[in-house]
This record gives C-alpha cells, structure tokens and sequence, in this order.
C-alpha cells in the first residue's frame, strides 16, 4: 500500500471528538425502496456494509484502463485511497491506520472510451471485458468475501443496476463512492445535510425502471422493490383514458424532491446564521476599522489543506489521509508578520469527474470560499497529475461562482516539499519501471480482452493481479452463466432498460446525468492529447513551495498573505478616494468668484 500511495504518504494525525454520523446511505438505499418520503433515508436498514459492524466494507476496485501509463497509475492511486477511505469513525476514531490498512484488491479493464463509440448503454464494458471483472470477483469470493464493486468512471442508471445484476453484488460508481464518503465522514450538522442532500440529487438520478422477479416493472433497486402506486405504470394522466393520480416514477422523484426541499430549508437556516456570524467577524477584530479579512485555503482533496492550517495556526484541525477528512468550513485565526490578524478558513477538497449538482451541495461550505477576501490554493506537489487537480480545482471554483479576479489574485502553494526531497531520485526510477513493465503487460492483456469472445479470461486475471497487487488468483472456472447466456439476457431486455422511456415519463431535470456518460467518453479520450499538450506547455510556477509538516517555507506563505492583502486595502482605498473625487467633481452651478477669475484671465 505504502509504495503506490506516494501522494498521499504521511504520519501526522489527529483524532476527532465527534461520534459517527451516517450509516452506508446511498447503498442501503438503493438497496431497499425509498420509504414514504422517509424523514432519515440514511438508517435504511439492510446495508450491505452491516455484514461486520466494526469492518469497514471491502471494495473490489475496478480501474478501467488509461493512457498514458503516469496518468494510469495516477487514477489507480486515487482509486484505491478512495476504496480505503470508506469508513466511518467508530467512538470518534478510524479503527485502522489508513497506511496499515491492506490494497483494496483490484485490477486494471480494458477501457470501451479509449476507442470510439464502443461504450455500451447496457453495461458500459464490452462483454469480455464483464466476464473478466466476474471472474475475479468469484475468485476473491471464495478467499475474503467482498461487499461491493467499485468501478472508478461514472456509470448511467441503467449500467449500474446491469453490472449489479451479472456480477450479483453493489456496484459503486466514483460519484456513487464519494458520495458514500461524504456520509461517512460528515459528523457535523451542516456536512450531514449537505452530505444528505448530494446523496439524495444522485439517487433521484439513478431511479431506473426494473424488473422486479414476479415480472412485474417499477423503479428503484432490483429485488426489493415495494409497491408505491396502487395504479401502477401508465395510469398517470397521460390521455384521456389514463386514470388520475401519478405513475410510480413521479411519485418516488416526488418524495425525493419533498426531502430535498426539506433538507434545503434547513441548510437554508444554517447558511443563515453562517452568514450573521460572518457578518460580526466582518465589523469586529480587523484594524483601522478594516474588518477581518478572512483567507481560504482550497485545494483538491489530500493535499494537505487542513494541515496547512494547524500549522499555520498553531491549532490542530482534523487532518487524516483518508479522502475527503474535511467536509465543513473551519476557521482559524492567524497573526501576520505585519502584526494583522486574519482568518484562515478551512474547506470541503475538491476531486475530478464531480458532477455540478454535487458541489451545489456543499454550496454553504463553499460560500466561505466565495466571500474570503483572498484564496490560497493548495496544490500537493507529490501527485503525478497535479496538473489535472490543479485545472480541476480552477474548474470548480468558477463553477461556484469565485470572481475571475479573486482567480487571478489566488495565491499557488506547493505542499510536501519534504515528500519531493525524502524520495529522491531512487524512487522515480522505480516509480517508472512500475510504469513501463505495466505498459506492456496490459496491452497484451487488453488486446485479448478485447475479442468478444474470449476462450480463457483467467490467464489475463491472472497477469494483471499479479502486476498490481502481487498476488494471483485462479478464476478461470467462475463464469456462470456463459457470456453469451449473459450477453442475450440483456440484449432481450434492453427496452425494459431504457434511459429514453425514462426522460419521456418525467420531466428532463436530470439529463445532465445521463450526459455525464458522454462527457467522460469525450474527456477519456482527450485524456492522451491533455497529457500531450501540457508536457509542451511551461509548467505553473507556484508563489511559493512549502512542508506543512516541517514547517519549510510557512513564514515566507505568510508574508506573501501579508502582502496580497496589503496590495488588496490600498487598491480599495485608492477606488475610494478616485470614487469621492469623482462626486468632488460632479457639476455645480458656477459661483460667482469663479466667473471673476474667469473674466479676469
Ligand atoms: N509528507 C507530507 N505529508 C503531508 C503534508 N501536509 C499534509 N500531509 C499529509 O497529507 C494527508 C492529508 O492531509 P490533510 O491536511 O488532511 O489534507 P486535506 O487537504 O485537508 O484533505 P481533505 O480534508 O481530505 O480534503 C495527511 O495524511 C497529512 O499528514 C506535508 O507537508 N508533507
Ligand atoms: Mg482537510
């Protein structure tokens, strides 16, 4: 774990005060009907999470494959911490020390939006590439059990509940994963709701018409699904001879909607006092009737914002490298070296690939960020992708709103510099033979997974766990039932499946989600021409490169804040004093005097 896990390696932690928050919602959910506009939706019960109450789940992560092999390796990382991350505290602690904890079993698919059009409405993956996943997943069945599947691209609806049913466990997409965490770890008030609401805009996004094994149609989860219309499909108002009163879809989007305005009347209260406080903190604490300014720390998630912070504050803020630690606004107050105090304030790490809605979320954490008169974005300078988080989080800031001033005034920290200088040149040598060997292997490995129709998928199992995870497993006999069994399957169901008969029951709110599918592909492919152009293009220079753990280059960050702000009052002063002069010069009927002086000359 500890080797492949370079950007997220370190030893400092704290251990929070709060209780555990939220059961495994999204999944427990999805996994029983949503209950009569349920007041908690998060105590379903019946989570395939409760097997072992003091384990967190066990997810078998699946990392569709890259190119280049950096940009791979990179997404496979966060693949993992992300698996690892899905936990809850249990008596205010995380049982297990992440870097104690074991690699997620997992392993590396052939990708369908490295080549065009290929991707599939039904199951995303080509059929070779299902059985492949199929087979592993018998094979570490009969070894440790797994809880669920962890594809690491977004899925529609519609492949989630397909991939659900022929691998016959969960399947988490990467939105359906953070979100989970997000549950997982919001303990406070504030980051439970938002935390609550994010999970319920993607579940209302995910209610896909099934099959239920009496035959009969309706929406939610495969199995267990309840009976929520007494007149069933098609008796909602459509003609004159549909019977009043609402299809079953309507109703089940009704109650999540219901819920949601509920959850957005309380957020709406929290963001209320938030906004009271911050407008005291504003009128009291600052010099020369300045106010205190109030600076924000953003960045992706890991990259060591909030022990930025504790160390720049002298406090000690929830850190942990476990994803998404922090999921409210914190702030911290801190003495420039000019001798003004100001606030440093905390905040929610942004990740790729997220959809808008979910950011909306978090949107009162987020105002934080959109009322603090500078930002400092964190950038952890150990990831080989900083490029990307870095572009992901310029991309969310201005989804939220951030002014393209305030963008341009945002102050660039790298972090775990004594990373960088701890790992020498050794690493990179060893870190690029991992790459290299793994280039190879898996081109074979995806060229026979390829074929449709594959004669022995256990052998390239086999090589491709053994590449990552040093270990192999035997799953050539797990395939049941046969490929072409499953494939057929499908295909005859395809029209019970459709995401078109969906958007036409209701309304469109939702059609982002199912582009999302479209996007990625577009992105995916992208994904070698981006990694291409910004080798040619100059690397971003940061205003300054720091260790939040050893202290380097903290007194010089706080200095280039001192400055920033400094720079920031005069110009506002100056647009004061340009602001009066130009009411100094409005017109005035002419005085006497001056029609004299006038003559005069
Ligand atoms: N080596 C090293 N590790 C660091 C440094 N700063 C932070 N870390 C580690 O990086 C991990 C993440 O740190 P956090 O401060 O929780 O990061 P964050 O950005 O607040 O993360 P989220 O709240 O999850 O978004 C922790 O394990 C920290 O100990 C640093 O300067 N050097
Ligand atoms: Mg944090």
């Amino acid at each position: 774990m500890l080797r492949i896990l370079t950007w997220s390696r370190s030893s400092l932690r704290s251990r929070s005060q709060f209780a555990p928050s939220s059961p495994f919602s999204i999944l427990s959910s999805s996994y029983s009907t949503f209950n009569k506009g349920s007041e908690d939706n998060q105590s379903a019960a019946g989570s395939v999470f409760s097997r072992y109450p003091s384990d967190p789940p066990r997810l078998f992560v699946v990392q569709p494959r890259l190119r280049p092999a950096t940009f791979l390796q990179a997404k496979l990382n966060e693949a993992l911490c992300l698996a690892n991350s899905l936990e809850e505290q249990r008596d205010g602690y995380f049982h297990s020390d992440f870097f104690d904890k074991e690699l997620p079993p997992h392993v590396v698919v052939q990708n369908p939006s490295l080549k065009s059009a290929k991707i599939r409405a039904d199951t995303y993956f080509g059929p070779g590439t299902v059985e492949n996943i199929k087979c592993h997943l018998n094979a570490l069945e009969s070894k440790d059990g797994v809880d669920a599947v962890f594809v690491n691209i977004i899925l529609s609806g519609v492949q989630q509940r397909n991939l659900e049913r022929i691998l016959g466990k969960p399947v988490l997409d990467r939105v359906g994963l953070i979100i989970e965490i997000f549950n997982a770890h919001a303990h406070t008030k504030e980051a439970k709701l938002q935390a609550e609401l994010a999970a319920l805009m993607y579940k209302k996004s995910r209610l896909v018409r099934v099959r239920r094994l009496d035959g009969r149609n309706t929406f939610g989860a495969s199995g267990e699904v309840e009976v929520v219309s007494a007149r069933g499909r098609g008796s909602g108002g459509r003609g004159f001879i549909s019977g009043a009163g609402e299809t079953e879809l309507q109703l089940q989007r009704r109650r999540i909607l219901e819920r949601r305005n509920h959850l957005l009347s309380q957020i709406e209260e929290v963001r209320r006092t938030r906004a009271v406080q911050r407008a005291a903190r504003k009128k009291r604490g600052g010099l020369d009737g300045r106010g205190l300014a109030t600076v924000a720390v953003v960045g992706y998630t890991n990259a060591g914002k909030s022990t930025l912070i504790s160390a720049l504050s002298d406090s000690n803020l929830y850190s942990d490298a476990r994803l998404f630690a922090t999921l409210d606004a914190r702030l911290k107050s801190v003495v420039l070296p000019s001798g003004r105090k100001v606030l440093l304030s905390d905040t929610v790490g942004f990740i790729s690939d997220l959809p808008v809605q979910l950011v909306e979320a978090f949107h009162s954490t987020l105002e934080e960020v959109l009322e603090a008169n500078l930002l400092v974005h964190v950038i952890d300078c150990t990831a080989p992708n900083r490029d990307e988080h870095r572009s992901t989080v310029l991309q969310v800031l201005q989804q939220i709103g951030v002014s393209e001033e305030k963008l341009q005034n945002m102050i660039e920290v790298w972090n775990k510099i004594d990373y960088e200088e701890e790992m020498g040149a050794g690493e990179d040598v060893e870190m690029s033979d991992f790459s290299a060997a793994e280039d190879v292997e898996m081109s074979d490995f995806s060229a026979a997974e390829d074929g449709e129709t594959k004669d022995s998928p256990g052998e390239d199992c086999d090589v491709a766990f053994e590449l990552l995870d040093g270990k192999s497993v035997d799953g050539s006999d797990a395939l049941k039932p046969s490929l072409g069994e499953l494939q057929q399957t499908m295909d005859d169901k395809q029209d019970d499946y459709s995401d078109g008969w969906l958007l036409s029951e209701d309304d469109t709110a939702d059609d982002y989600w199912n582009t999302l599918n479209e996007q990625q592909q577009a992105e995916t492919s992208n994904e070698c021409k981006v990694e291409k152009d910004s080798e040619s293009q100059p690397q971003h220079v940061p205003h300054v490169k720091v260790s939040a753990l050893t202290g380097v280059g903290l007194q010089e960050l706080l200095e280039i804040i001192d400055e920033k702000l400094k720079v920031q009052d005069d110009r506002l002063k100056s647009e004061k004093v340009v602001g009066n002069s130009y009411i100094d010069r409005k017109w005035r009927p002419p005085r006497k005097e001056d029609e004299e002086v006038a003559v005069e000359q």
